[in-house]
């Protein structure tokens, strides 16, 4: 399943960190790429050294921390330091699967990536992140600000740009649910318990429903 999230950060976030990206000094992505994707990958990342980082970084975390869709959908046990591109015209970032593990010391599974669009739609042509599913190819251009979350199992790229500039900020997360069916029947099940506590918060199915998300919750999470 992918997720749309819409204004995972405000538009003055946004503006904060487009800002500082602004300023930014970028080095080749090729730096920061596993074996698997250094070859397909032409764009530029916000060096790690870069003194305005860390303050980003925990802007980032902040929203992705107060964010309830994010937390049901992808149920977070690690999340990563953002990476931000800037993709110029002619750069792109072509077929690739993400690493399976990142980390050196604090080795992480990776199971779902996301990618928060930061440049207006408008004022880039091309740069479509762009996936292999079981459902076919399914692309994503979003508002600034809106995020696509998606399980780390598809081939997917980033089309080349044809025009302007694409500002992105890139993560990983590793869930308490590895396996993506299960994520998702947890999510659809917290939807349903949700609306249901909304409606009839004294109803016995309530309940029920509250009760069977929390215990297969509690089934499936792995520490
Ligand atoms: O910028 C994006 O939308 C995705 C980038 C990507 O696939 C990656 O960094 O592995
Ligand atoms: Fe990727």
């Amino acid at each position: 399943m992918l997720f749309w999230l819409p204004q995972i950060l405000t538009p003055s976030e946004r503006e904060q960190i487009v800002g500082v990206l602004r300023s930014g000094q970028f080095q080749d992505g090729k730096a920061s790429a596993g074996n698997l994707g250094r070859n397909q990958k032409a764009n530029e990342e916000l060096d790690f050294r870069f003194p305005a980082k860390a303050e980003l970084d925990r802007l980032v975390m902040a929203a992705l921390a107060r964010n309830q869709t994010l937390d049901a959908a992808a149920r977070p046990k690690t999340i990563t330091r953002p990476v931000y591109s800037r993709y110029g015209v002619g750069m792109h970032y072509g077929m690739h699967m993400d690493n399976a593990v990142m980390g050196r010391q604090d080795r992480m599974r990776i199971d779902l990536s996301m990618t928060i669009f930061l440049s207006d739609p408008d004022s880039y042509e091309g740069g479509e992140l762009s996936l292999e599913t079981e459902f076919g190819t399914k692309t994503a251009k979003l508002p600034a600000g809106d995020a696509v979350l998606y399980p780390t199992i598809y081939y997917h790229e980033v089309k080349p740009i044809l025009r302007g500039e694409r500002l992105a900020a890139v993560l990983w997360i590793q869930s308490l649910v590895k396996d993506p069916h299960q994520r998702n029947l947890l999510y659809e099940l917290s939807q349903a318990a949700d609306t249901r506590n909304r409606e009839a918060p004294d109803a016995p199915e309530t309940k029920q429903l509250i009760k069977i998300h929390m215990n297969l919750l509690r089934m499936w999470a792995e520490n």
